[in-house]
């Protein structure tokens, strides 16, 4: 069996396919579109892709001031190509044969606000930008099936044209409603595909880690702790009792950094004091989950990241937990939990892993919440 994959748009012109070609196999081309990269996160976000050496082209796209940002971020001396687009007569350049779309476009907390306070505004925005996606962002892949050779050498081939759409990086918050509601837009685009829609939770394993490392008195740099479920208050649930290195924390200190982990935006918006959310940390976090979305997609094996994904791990039909570096279809449900990623995006999600009695209970809270975001994120993309 021959298969080859043709990355790029139906509607490109051939020049498009010849420059994305395979003389470079090592390093593939690779196009990352920012969808609100003149904010908060999107500007140190549009700095961290244009140091990724595994990026060909940054699009950076905004309802304004797109071009100040990427002359600016343009003028660094790494691989990729930077352009700007502003408004959304652009949007669909800006989009046109990218292999990863970033999302924090729309507006960030004030103390005193839960994400869900940002429904009404991010819903209408998220909503409209993943309409253009599914309209500008399907690749077209043929598999040619090699189906006989005879006597006369006479070949036969099948081909097999598939639709896949870009990987879909949502940071915008309520992270809980956003990804459902980009899932219900791809369903009616016809462009779903689960293995390849991601909520960006990354931010809470960063926050994790950082915590547990100072509590723990560990090197930093060689802990690991998953974070599953949501990504919103209670839904947010470390799993402390899988972090390594081990350490012998009290209970006391593993509710304590469990609360500080549920709470770290929390207490970002506050010390901002009305001056918006993480934006640093956070692009720092979606820097290195683009980066394990590149990867995936350009084959390195065993790409595990926390996410939230359509998942069957619980009866939520979103939840974060790990997936392993690939792009698959999973299943029915949503939950935050770890990934393995790879060329087609999820190649497997993750189970949960032993629970602690504290973490079990954790679960059991936080499922009603998740699902009411589910589905309200639903209701409003079928409105
Ligand atoms: N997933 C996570 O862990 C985190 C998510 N966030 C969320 O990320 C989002 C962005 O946060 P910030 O960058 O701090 O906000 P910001 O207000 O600084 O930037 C948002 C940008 O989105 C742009 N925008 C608005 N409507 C747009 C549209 N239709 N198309 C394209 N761009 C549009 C704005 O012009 C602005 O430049 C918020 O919803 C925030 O809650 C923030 C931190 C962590
Ligand atoms: O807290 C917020 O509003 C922004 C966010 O999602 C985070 O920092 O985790």
């Amino acid at each position: 069996m021959m298969l080859r994959s043709i990355k790029s748009l139906a509607t490109s012109p051939s020049s498009h396919i010849l420059r994305r070609g395979y003389a470079s196999e090592a390093v593939p081309d690779r196009k990352v579109a920012v969808l609100g990269a003149a904010g908060g996160i999107g500007q140190p976000l549009a700095l961290l892709m244009k140091l990724n050496p595994l990026v060909s082209s940054l699009a950076l796209y905004d309802i304004a001031n797109t071009p100040g940002v990427a002359a600016d971020v343009g003028h660094i001396n790494t691989r990729s190509e930077v352009s700007g687009y502003s408004g959304e007569a652009e949007l669909g350049k800006a989009l046109e044969g990218a292999d990863v779309v970033i999302i924090p476009a729309g507006v960030p907390r004030k103390p005193g606000m839960t994400r869900d306070d940002l429904f009404n505004i991010n819903a209408g925005i998220v909503k409209g930008l993943c309409q253009a996606i599914a309209k500008y962002c399907p690749h077209v892949s043929i598999e040619i099936l090699l189906k006989q050779v005879c006597l006369y050498a006479t070949v036969k081939f099948d081909g097999l044209v598939k639709l896949y759409l870009a990987l879909v990086n949502m940071i915008s918050n309520p992270v809980n409603s956003t990804v459902p509601i980009a899932a219900e837009v791809f369903k009616k685009a016809g462009t779903y595909d689960p293995k390849r829609l991601f909520g960006v939770t990354t931010l809470d394993v960063v926050r994790a880690k950082t915590f547990y490392a100072g509590k723990a008195k560990v090197p930093v740099a060689e802990v690991n702790v998953p974070v599953v479920g949501g990504h919103a208050g209670i839904t947010i649930l470390p799993l402390f009792s899988q972090a390594t290195p081990k350490a012998n924390l009290s209970d006391a200190e593993i509710t304590a950094l469990t609360k500080r982990t549920q709470d770290g935006g929390t207490e970002v918006v506050e010390a901002k004091a009305g001056k918006g959310s993480a934006t640093l940390s956070m692009a720092y976090a979606g820097a290195i989950f683009a980066d394990a979305c590149l990867k995936g997609l350009n084959g390195a094996p065993d790409v595990v990241e926390c996410s939230y994904v359509q998942s069957t791990i619980t009866e939520l039909p979103f939840f974060a937990s790990k997936v392993l570096r690939c792009f698959a279809p999973l299943s029915d449900v949503a939950l935050w939990y770890p990934v393995r990623l790879g060329k087609n995006g999820v190649e497997e999600v993750l189970g949960l892993g032993p629970l602690s009695d504290y973490e079990k209970e954790g679960l059991e809270k936080l499922k009603p919440e998740l699902q009411s975001s589910i589905e309200k994120g639903i209701k409003f993309a079928n409105q």
